[in-house]
């Protein structure tokens, strides 16, 4: 059974995907483990919509929001932005989208991400794509990746590496547990990685709408 998402906000112009059934597929893996790379190629392949809850965060902190200042000092420590701005974030933006089909990538990064989501949504995911990769390799790609962030210095890239293990890791855990995960070694070349991450799109099983 397909899920109904209603993401009307509470200003009133908010999209409404009526009664669409969506399927969502949740990207994880540490700092720097590759997902926005993979999820680029999962686009172009598949015809997902890819939805990066820290682009959508950073891009909320620019536009000048009331959280804005908040939004920006959680980043910089490397903490989790609360689940409330997030949620209504990628809700918003999944209406706006016109798709049904989503990566969610960055999220859910801890138990309340997790729950917050399914309690707004009612949505749970079809499986959940985890990047495996070894912390040097992270820190490494993080260092060279030049994007400007005020995040990808060693001293933030150490918090965030922390707050994966202690809150982002058990999220992966708690799904595994219910045999939704699907690793991916992500220490390989990026054409490499995306062989392995076609291999979990192909598979009929996996394409389950839950
Ligand atoms: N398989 C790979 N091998 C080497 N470098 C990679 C690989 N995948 C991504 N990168 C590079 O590593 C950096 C981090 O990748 P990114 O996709 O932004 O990670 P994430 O979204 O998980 O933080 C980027 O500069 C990217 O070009
Ligand atoms: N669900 C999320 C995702 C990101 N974020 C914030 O955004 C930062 C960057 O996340 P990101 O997913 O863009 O980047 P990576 O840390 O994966 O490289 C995180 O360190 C958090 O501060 C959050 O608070 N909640």
């Amino acid at each position: 059974m397909g899920t109904v998402v209603d993401a009307t906000n509470k200003e009133g112009n908010g999209a409404v995907l009526g009664d669409k059934n969506v399927t969502v597929v949740f990207v994880l893996g540490g700092p720097g483990s590759g997902k926005g790379t993979q999820c680029a190629n999962i686009v172009k392949h598949f015809g997902y919509t890819h939805l990066s809850a820290g682009d959508l965060l950073r891009a909320e902190q620019k536009s000048g929001s009331e959280n804005g200042t908040m939004i920006q000092n959680m980043i910089k420590e490397g903490k989790i932005v609360p689940s409330e701005v997030t949620v209504k974030l990628l809700q918003r933006a999944m209406a706006e989208s016109g798709n049904d089909k989503f990566l969610i990538d960055g999220f859910p990064r801890n138990e309340e991400n997790r729950a917050a989501f399914e309690l707004v949504t009612g949505i749970q995911p079809a499986f959940i794509l985890f990047f495996d990769c070894p912390e040097e390799e992270m820190e490494r790609r993080l260092l060279g990746r030049n994007q400007g962030r005020e995040d990808d210095n060693i001293e933030t890239i150490r918090k965030r590496f922390k707050v994966f293990l202690e809150s982002s890791l058990p999220v992966i855990e708690y799904y595994n547990s219910k045999g939704k995960v699907r690793k991916i070694d992500a220490a390989k070349p990026v054409e490499e990685v995306f062989e392995a991450v076609k291999a979990v799109f192909t598979t009929p099983d996996d394409k389950v709408t839950v």
